[in-house]
């Protein structure tokens, strides 16, 4: 089958010296892959290469078997994103912005707002303003937005920051859901490692801005090891290679 993503050396560096570099992964149809890394270690950076947001220094990017920069929107038509904290026009409603997002794409019906406010457990506040939503709810009117063209391909960034504890479970069925009903694919990037470990078919570790491990998350566990026991032996590793260096 082929990729739903792949990335060949891609490398995106800042005047700070900070980024990205070589990035080379592929995701698969119905992948549930977790990005891992220290703050700072270029996961955002990375999530915004492959959307679009940013523009790569090097390397090459193909999204459902097309070059994400030469053919952007079809790759994109089937791509649902929350990279960072979204913007809201915060006089709107969570109907009302939904129905905005919904006018990008080809027949997104006022049954299917419904829908999705009913799945993320917002449909009664769909008539409220923005403005007065938590960091949660607008967490939750996100991830709406992002799911709510039927895409084959989710990318979430930090998804669960700010959501209450219904919220995060919630959000994990959600994502068990669509995978194993719908077989959609999810690149997920969190420090919320049990969450990844529930959730993931695999695993990628980001250190300063390179990706120094992958992983399944059948064979961890087989192993009798944690992810989050991977996590910490890998960035040991890391730690005293870079010492010993
Ligand atoms: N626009 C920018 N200009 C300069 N440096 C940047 C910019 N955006 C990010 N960086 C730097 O690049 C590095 C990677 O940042 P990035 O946001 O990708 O990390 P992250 O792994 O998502 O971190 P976190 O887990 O804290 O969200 C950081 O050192 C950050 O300061």
């Amino acid at each position: 089958m082929d990729p739903i993503l792949e990335t060949h050396q891609l490398t995106k560096v800042y005047r700070n010296n900070r980024g990205i570099r070589d990035i080379s992964l592929q995701l698969h149809p119905g992948d549930v892959y977790g990005l891992l890394g220290p703050n700072g270690a270029g996961k955002t950076t990375f999530l915004k290469l492959i959307t679009g947001l940013i523009r790569a220094d090097q390397g090459k990017i193909t999204l459902f078997n097309g070059d994400l920069i030469d053919q952007f929107e079809e790759g994109m038509q089937h791509v649902g994103c929350m990279i960072e904290s979204a913007d809201f026009y915060d006089f709107i409603t969570a109907w009302q912005y939904l129905k905005l997002i919904g006018r990008f794409y080809p027949n997104i019906t006022d049954q299917r707002i419904t829908e999705v406010l009913e799945v993320v457990g917002m449909i009664q506040v769909r008539k409220d303003k923005i403005k007065n939503y938590s960091t949660g709810m607008k967490q939750k009117l996100a991830l709406a937005a992002a799911i709510l063209p039927n895409p084959k391909f989710v990318i979430l960034d930090e998804p669960t920051n700010g959501l209450d504890i219904e919220g995060t479970v919630m959000f994990r069925r959600l994502i068990k859901q669509l995978s194993e009903e719908h077989g959609t694919t999810f690149l997920i990037s969190s420090h919320m490692i049990h969450e990844l470990e529930q959730l993931c078919n695999r695993v990628g570790i980001i250190v300063d801005g390179q990706l120094i491990q992958e992983g399944h998350v059948s064979d961890l566990l087989a192993s009798g090891q944690s992810l989050e026991q991977f996590y910490i032996h890998e960035l040991d590793c890391r730690k005293g290679g870079k010492e010993s260096a």
